[in-house]
């Protein structure tokens, strides 16, 4: 258990609360209103190396040229771009609630990338718009953290991937070395949420530590996984434990 969870309490005592879980309005709010600096903070806050776990996230997704492609909680569309390229001449549809998110993504895409075949739905993970056996591969991208039913939002994963196909589901993970787990937590209090300060969104970033805190550990994503009917789940630890990319199938009838 990393140390943020590991106390020392008699038998009665009671462990403190953890944070109580937002309202989908509260969280479709906080990604509205980061929508105009989301992309750049995220490139200066992990040093870019936020594109690199989004590649890691596309390649086990095991995308092929063709491919119809869904990335999940899109955002700004920086992950249903990287997938994107990698399905072409086959289309991504990328979807999420927010949009203000979508609208930066339907910018971008259309001045930065015209050349992808990319659409971009306004929806919720927790009901998606879309056929059951619909995609050959599916990514998501630091969303399962910030929807509200995690085992709901894994039933519709598995409804809309064709039998066969790969999703991936990038996102922040509780590292298991303390000195590491010590680390993440000065980096968002000492160095993100400060530079957040600076754009007036202060609350808003500093949302990702209880959200981190409320994160089912790998095991149990991959068990939520197992139970929303997927199999060869496997969650990797990447960037020294950092985060993580669940990865799993929906099997063959
Ligand atoms: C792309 C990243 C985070 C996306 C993201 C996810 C959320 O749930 C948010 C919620 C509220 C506000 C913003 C976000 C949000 O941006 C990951 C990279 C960006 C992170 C903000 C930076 C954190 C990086 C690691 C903890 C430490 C990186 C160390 C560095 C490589 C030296
Ligand atoms: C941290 S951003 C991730 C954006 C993008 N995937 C990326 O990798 O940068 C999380 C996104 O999930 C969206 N989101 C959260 N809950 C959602 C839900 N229930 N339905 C659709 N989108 C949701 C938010 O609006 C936000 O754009």
């Amino acid at each position: 258990m990393p140390d943020r969870h590991r106390f020392s309490f008699s038998i009665g005592q009671r462990l403190p609360p953890m944070s109580p879980t937002p309202l989908s309005s509260d969280i479709q709010d906080i990604f509205n209103r980061i929508a105009p600096v989301y992309d750049d903070l995220n490139q200066w806050l992990s040093l870019g190396q936020h594109r690199i776990w989004k590649m890691m996230a596309v390649k086990w997704a095991n995308p092929k040229p063709g491919d119809q492609g869904l990335d999940i909680c899109c955002g700004s569309g920086d992950l249903a771009r990287l997938l994107a390229q990698k399905v072409s001449p086959g289309k991504v549809t990328g979807v999420d609630f927010s949009s203000e998110q979508l609208a930066v993504a339907e910018q971008r895409s259309k001045t930065q990338y015209p050349h992808l075949s990319l659409d971009w739905v306004e929806g919720d993970a927790l009901e998606l718009p879309f056929a059951t056996n619909q995609f050959d591969c599916i990514t998501m991208g630091y969303g399962l953290r910030n929807v509200t039913d995690i085992p709901r939002c894994l039933g519709e994963i598995y409804r809309v991937l064709k039998p066969s196909a790969r999703v991936a589901i990038l996102d922040f993970h509780q590292p298991q070395q303390a000195w590491i787990q010590q680390f993440q937590n000065w980096y968002l209090q000492s160095v993100v949420v400060p530079v957040a300060q600076r754009y007036g969104l202060t609350d808003e970033y500093a949302y990702i530590t209880p959200s981190l805190e409320r994160f089912p550990p790998g095991s149990e994503q991959e068990r939520l996984a197992k139970e929303a009917g997927l199999t060869e789940v496997t969650h990797y630890p990447i960037a020294g434990g950092l985060m993580g990319v669940l990865v799993a199938r929906k099997p063959t009838v």
